[in-house]
């Protein structure tokens, strides 16, 4: 049987600390590195890691840099060497522009979560990055949410993220449709340290799917 691709899934690797991971994520096919710039995560590295790494992605991979809740001046000096901000914090829609970059807002989904009004609210914004709810964590959790509370409805790109790994991203696709996808915890073997083998795994069962979630042929 053909399958007929749609369209494909984009693959964003994150938190990001060594050069031989951001290699081996360039080299499988990521469409995103994610560097975590928000000092008290384990996955955290400063504006000097940050150039130095940026500087080794090549063309058409997205540089993405993560903030929550940082100060203005800090993410100013970081713009120059990213493509893409990614806010995971309280920030209102003002502070996440002026940087002369685009940006998605990441909304953990708790109980409550309105998406229908951050989306209104966020309206600037490339994209919504959904990930899982912890309290007094950002993301980063290694956990998963109930993927059938995502609405069809939204209008923006949806990115996937939490407790993504090489076993469910598949199911995942399936069950939400995304347009990308974002993996941390689930390709890794200690926090900031990637699994050459699961991240393999993981863009690899990625690359398998259409948007439609099924096997492409
Ligand atoms: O990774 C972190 O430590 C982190 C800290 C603060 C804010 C965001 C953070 N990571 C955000 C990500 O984009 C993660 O990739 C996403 O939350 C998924 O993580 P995981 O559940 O481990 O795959």
């Amino acid at each position: 049987m053909t399958g007929v691709r749609m369209s494909r899934v984009r693959v964003k690797i994150c938190g990001i600390t060594r050069e031989e991971d951001l290699d081996a994520a360039v080299n499988e096919g990521a469409d995103a590195i994610g560097f975590v710039m928000w000092p008290n995560s384990a996955r955290a590295i400063d504006v000097e890691r940050l150039v130095t790494l940026s500087a080794r992605v090549p063309p058409f991979v997205t540089r993405v840099g993560l903030f929550v809740d940082q100060d203005a001046e800090l993410i100013a000096r970081c713009a120059p060497w990213l493509d893409l901000l990614q806010f995971h914090g309280d920030e209102p829609p003002e502070a996440c522009e002026g940087y002369g970059k685009a940006w998605i807002k990441a909304v953990r989904m708790r109980d409550d979560v309105d998406l229908a009004a951050i989306e209104q609210r966020y309206s600037a914004a490339q994209g919504l990055l959904l990930d899982a709810f912890r309290p007094g964590i950002p993301g980063g959790t290694g956990e998963t949410f109930d993927w059938s509370r995502i609405p069809r409805t939204l209008a923006k790109p949806v990115i996937l993220a939490g407790g993504l790994t090489p076993d469910n991203i598949a199911a995942a696709i399936t069950a939400v449709h995304p347009w990308g996808v974002d993996v941390s915890g689930g390709v890794e073997l200690e926090r900031g340290i990637k699994d050459p083998v699961r991240l393999q795994a993981f863009i690899r069962n990625v690359s398998n799917r259409g948007v439609t979630g099924e096997p492409i042929q």
